[in-house]
């Protein structure tokens, strides 16, 4: 297992854990790895669109989708010439970087963080930004070879071949790469048949015996997508099922984990958290209730940082014994309701340094926005609330791969489920959780009961029923 190597690594002998595996297993003792969908086809056969099918309906949390034009070999300038004539093969195998292809998806499928390349069709070569992806729990890898190369295709849980007619193929081609591709009518016609058609038949059809599902017309044919979604599902439920290796952690536990902090129960903190959980304050009462909510959070997580002794001279002349901070700070917030909490933050710990992470549960994860020396920093990570903890865990794994030390993260909330402190102290227990209440229940919906609704909708007036 290969991990980026920090600044710090060489001088102070740390090495860090560079994106750590998405789940544990309840004992913890193996760790899972992503469930890696391969989904291969002819140009335009519809592989894109049965990939965003399967996204949109199998609902777990972190699937990515990996297109194999990302792995297109860089051309130099005189390949491109060809290309630009076409005169060259773009679906040969050789055409492809199978090597690197094989190495990003082992990380993904380990759950390290990677750098996808990305393609640019219209110049024939790669973008000089990649996108970075953080440990997916599930990876969609589509593309012409994704049936192909033998190393590739082993370590695929489930393989898929989608086969749809030559004609209907040419025919969307046409259309797509008009519009998108920057092509004309006559150099589509032209590819078609003196590289497209011949490789398909000679190198992209045989594949189709490494599928364990064939999907004959791609998404027009409901009847093979919702087998293939059921048996999907079937497999996730028997290898990563987040929810079930949530529920399992939970399992048998009492109490809060040793790394929680929660706020004494004290009637100011419960008077503020009954305004912030009434479904009938107004939008000013919300904001002003939560900020005051918030900023004792903080203070509380402040407890928790160094302070060195430090000795002032009063007005009048005297000496005074007193502290200072010792640790250097900064905030990260996790959009969106994260957001709500840094004014508090800001009024606590003037002219901190707050960066911001984007966590989505269906898609990639955007680029954060961090210090960037958030590493020699310790960080007070922000959310308004922990349910199943998968945001949270998610947002530490991205710290970490930017080097900040576990017990370096402090995360504020101001509500959470324990099956929520239970994932992220059994995930990452060096990590302190500093909250202000904790609510038993969590509904199907994985909702805290009895809870405070959608808080950024509330916070933000995004949405003016109050949910
Ligand atoms: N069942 C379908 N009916 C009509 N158009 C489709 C269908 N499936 C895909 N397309 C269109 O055909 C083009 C190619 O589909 P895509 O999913 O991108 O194929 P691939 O990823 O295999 O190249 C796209 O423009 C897409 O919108
Ligand atoms: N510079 C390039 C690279 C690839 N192609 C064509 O793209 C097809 C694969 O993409 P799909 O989305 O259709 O699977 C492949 O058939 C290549 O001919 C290209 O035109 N230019």
């Amino acid at each position: 297992m290969s991990n980026p190597t920090s600044p710090n690594e060489a001088s102070n002998g740390f090495i860090p854990r560079s994106g750590r595996p998405p789940w544990y297993t309840s004992d913890g003792s193996s760790i899972r790895d992503a469930f890696l969908i391969g989904i291969a086809g002819g140009s335009a056969s519809g592989k894109t669109s049965v990939s965003n099918r399967i996204i949109r309906e199998m609902n777990v949390p972190w699937v990515v989708i990996i297109s194999m034009d990302s792995f297109y070999k860089n051309l130099n300038q005189e390949a491109r010439e060809r290309a630009a004539r076409n005169e060259y093969n773009f679906d040969h195998p050789d055409a492809f970087d199978f090597d690197l292809l094989h190495e990003k998806l082992s990380k993904l499928k380990q759950g390290l963080i990677v750098d996808i390349p990305m393609y640019d069709f219209t110049t024939h070569s790669r973008l000089t930004t990649t996108q970075k992806i953080y440990g997916a729990s599930v990876i969609i890898f589509e593309g012409i070879f994704a049936l192909y190369d033998k190393k590739v295709f082993e370590m695929m849980d489930v393989r898929i071949f989608v086969d749809t007619d030559d004609d209907v193929r040419l025919a969307r081609r046409l259309k797509r790469d008009i519009a998108s591709r920057g092509r004309s009518v006559q150099s589509v016609l032209d590819q078609y048949h003196k590289y497209v058609k011949p490789a398909f038949d000679d190198y992209i059809r045989p594949t189709l015996k490494n599928a364990d599902v064939i999907i004959p017309r791609g998404l027009e044919n409901n009847v093979a997508i919702d087998l293939l979604l059921k048996m999907i599902k079937r497999k996730l439920e028997e290898n990563v099922s987040f929810k079930s290796e949530l529920a399992k952690l939970h399992e048998g536990k009492h109490g809060l984990p040793e790394s929680v902090i929660l706020l004494e129960q004290k009637p100011q903190v419960v008077s503020l958290m009954t305004t912030i959980r009434d479904k009938n304050t107004n939008r000013d009462e919300f904001i002003f209730s939560s900020d005051r909510m918030c900023r004792m959070v903080v203070e509380k997580a402040l407890t928790l940082l160094k302070f060195h002794e430090k000795s002032v001279i009063t007005p009048i002349g005297k000496t005074y014994h007193g502290f200072t901070m010792a640790d250097k700070i900064c905030g990260v917030s996790i959009e969106r309701a994260g957001v709500a909490m840094e004014v508090s933050l800001r009024q606590v710990c003037k002219d901190i340094k707050i960066g911001k992470l984007l966590i989505q549960t269906d898609t990639k994860t955007g680029d954060p926005q961090l210090p960037s020396d958030i590493s020699s920093r310790k960080v007070l990570l922000m959310d308004v609330s922990v349910a199943t903890g998968a945001a949270a865990i998610m947002a530490i794994r991205v710290l970490l791969d930017h080097f900040v030390l576990e017990e370096n993260i402090i995360f504020m909330c101001l509500l959470a489920a324990p099956l929520g402190l239970h994932s992220i102290s059994y995930a990452f227990p060096k990590v302190k959780i500093v909250v202000s209440q904790v609510d038993q229940v969590l509904n199907d919906k994985f909702y805290i009961v009895p809870g405070f609704g959608n808080f950024a909708n509330r916070y933000f007036g995004t949405c003016n029923n109050n949910k």
